[in-house]
């Protein structure tokens, strides 16, 4: 078994030539190793030494003095800060093919750079992002679910990548329930925890208030939970959502099941964005990313901080140890 990673382009005028660059630097004599599936000169204009290979195979003897990639050309030139949706091809091209390499074994796991949804969208990308893309580029879509990790919190957004007000009226106990047991079956595989302690937030101000301020909590949030806590799982809420991140809170759970995507990345980004994780939990192959996104505003600049990316390789690494172990 590999234990090498792919890491892909993502959006090539977005940040993700230079901290893959900052990324190999830190990494290059320690590991874990990676093979970017991407444009050299990109790279090499990133400051990056770069070394072009034919396939997988090959990134081991090459890691430790250069950048090993496999090449994916590009349609358009590259301006750093200024995206442009004729390179959707080759930036979603980059994903499918990591993801083939895991299917086949020759990679260990994939970790994405950041994309930016609406420029891919632009050019007829249907998906919302990575997540929902590797659900169906692994053939089980809908299934897919997004976890985000630091070193002090984990959360899971029951729902994603949708407006705030489609997001009530898509929550329910099936999500509620296949989110939970996807994420309780990973952290048993992937993480190593054997008995997860899982904390379920509130959707309301102070979770409801009995009722007086919603009832998703009475009417969704509490059945959910009693069908999960039958199936033995160590399951505890509904807690008031703003009193649940505290450290104190956060010593008695290992991951928050959050209703909403910003219930969660909110508390977890503030704590700590340079080393938080995005991972992609329920498939059958291992996909990490750095937690932040493109930041065409500071793209090129020189600035960008690659510790999320870092932290992002090392968790795959971890993941495909336990993974393998279990
Ligand atoms: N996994 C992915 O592919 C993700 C993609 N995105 C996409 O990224 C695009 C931009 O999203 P934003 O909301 O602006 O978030 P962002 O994370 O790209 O940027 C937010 C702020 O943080 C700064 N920042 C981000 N990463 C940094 C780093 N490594 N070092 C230093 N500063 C950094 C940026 O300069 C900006 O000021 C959007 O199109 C979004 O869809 C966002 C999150 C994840
Ligand atoms: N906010 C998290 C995020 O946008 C992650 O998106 P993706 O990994 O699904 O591309």
């Amino acid at each position: 078994m590999s234990d090498m990673l792919a890491l892909t382009m993502g959006d090539p005028a977005g940040i993700g030539p230079e901290i893959t660059v900052g990324a190999w630097r830190a990494l290059q004599h320690g590991g874990p190793s990676f093979v970017v599936i991407g444009d050299p000169g990109i790279l090499t204009r990133a400051g990056g030494t770069v070394r072009v290979i034919g396939d997988v195979a090959a990134a081991r003897g090459v890691f430790a003095d250069a950048i090993p990639v496999l090449s994916q050309a590009l349609a358009a030139p590259v301006t750093p800060g200024h995206p442009d949706s004729a390179n959707a091809g080759a930036i979603t091209a980059s994903i499918a093919r990591a993801v083939r390499l895991a299917q086949a074994d020759e990679v260990a796991g994939i970790v994405t750079n950041p994309i930016s949804k609406v420029v891919l969208r632009r050019a007829g990308f249907p998906h919302p992002g990575h997540t929902e893309y590797l659900g169906e580029l692994c053939d089980m879509p809908g299934r897919e679910v997004m976890m985000l990790a630091c070193p002090h919190l984990r959360v899971v957004p029951v729902t994603v990548h949708v407006a705030l007000r489609r997001a009530l009226d898509e929550l329910d106990a099936a999500a509620i329930i296949r989110a939970t047991r996807t994420t309780h079956a990973a952290l048993r595989q992937d993480f190593g925890l054997v008995v997860p302690r899982i904390a379920v937030a509130g959707l309301n101000p102070h979770a409801g208030e009995g009722g007086t301020m919603g009832t998703e909590e009475r009417d969704i949030i509490i059945p959910a939970m009693e069908v999960l806590r039958a199936e033995g799982m160590d399951i505890t809420g509904p807690w008031p959502p703003d009193t649940m991140f505290t450290p104190a809170a956060r010593a008695r759970y290992d991951v928050a099941m959050c209703m909403y995507h910003d219930q969660g990345l909110i508390p977890l980004k503030t704590l700590d964005m340079a080393q938080g994780v995005n991972v992609t939990l329920g498939l059958p192959i291992i996909r990490t990313s750095p937690d932040h996104g493109t930041a065409f505003d500071i793209a090129g600049h020189g600035t960008a901080d690659p510790s999320s990316l870092v932290a992002a390789l090392r968790m795959a690494a971890e993941m495909a140890v336990h993974r393998n172990r279990s």
